[in-house]
């Protein structure tokens, strides 16, 4: 099977600094893949090199064996790859409906229902916001306003999906229901790469794990084999003084 999503050696440096370096990754249809590291491993700049928002100093990013790097953010999106941001970003002054009618304006032809109000209702009552259509961003709890980050990635109609921490900083009720919406979202269609930090949301969705480390790839496999890796501890431990 030809995955979906292939990463080929990306790079991106920022003048001496690695960020991410020659990292090779797959992304089948039907998956969730997770991307895990500690802080500043390049888990963020590969999602923008993915999603199109920055470029790479080398490799590419192929969705169907064709280029999506290297291009605009809005034809990443166009073409299928969507993403979203650790702090959220909704137009503060648009209620949530109007939000989610954004994604679609800008989304992939035939992503979702033609109608583009009906699109976005249909979008609401998926992601459990229907009733605060009419509510502006600001009236929405920390959820809300994660639950109406990922709407507006959905209305674009992505085929893949690129979620930055979108669990973080949930209680665990929240973080529960969010773990079952990623879920349904991928079994409705939408292949997903997912990083976040709290783990037990991460390691229980994953079909598989990717680890960077200081822009590398250190381990790539299940999620229970990655969690006993003695790369990935000590990447997350740090080597420290132990032998001293
Ligand atoms: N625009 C930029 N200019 C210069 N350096 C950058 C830029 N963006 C990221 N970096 C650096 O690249 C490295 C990787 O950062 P990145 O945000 O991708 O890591 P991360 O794994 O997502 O970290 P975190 O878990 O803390 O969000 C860090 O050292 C960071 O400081």
């Amino acid at each position: 099977m030809t995955a979906l999503l292939v990463g080929e050696s990306v790079s991106r440096h920022f003048g001496g600094l690695r960020a991410v370096d020659e990292v090779d990754f797959h992304l089948d249809e039907g998956e969730i893949l997770g991307l895990i590291g500690p802080n500043g491993a390049g888990k963020t700049t590969l999602f923008s090199v993915a999603a199109g928002s920055i470029r790479p100093t080398g490799g590419r990013v192929l969705l169907d064996g064709k280029p999506v790097s290297g291009k605009r953010a809005h034809r990443s999106v166009h073409l299928g790859v969507c993403r979203t941001h650790q702090i959220v970003r909704p137009f503060a002054r648009l209620t949530v409906l109007e939000n989610v009618l954004v994604g679609h304006h800008y989304g992939r032809p035939g992503g979702t229902r033609r109608d583009p109000r009906a699109a976005a209702l249909e979008i609401l009552e998926f992601i459990g916001l229907a009733d605060r259509a009419d509510r502006l961003p600001g009236e929405l709890t920390l959820a809300g306003r994660k639950r109406l980050e990922v709407a507006r990635a959905l209305a674009t109609g992505p085929r893949v999906l690129l979620l930055d921490e979108v669990v973080a900083g949930l209680n665990p009720v929240e973080a529960g229901r969010f773990v079952a919406l990623i879920r349904q979202i991928r079994d409705r269609g939408t292949a997903i790469i997912m990083i976040e930090h709290v783990m037990h949301a991460l390691m229980s969705l994953s079909d598989r794990v990717v680890v960077l480390d200081h822009g590398r790839k250190i381990a790539e496999g299940l999620p229970a084999e990655v969690a006993n890796d003695p790369l990935v501890i000590e990447a997350y431990l740090g080597t420290g003084d132990a032998d001293a």
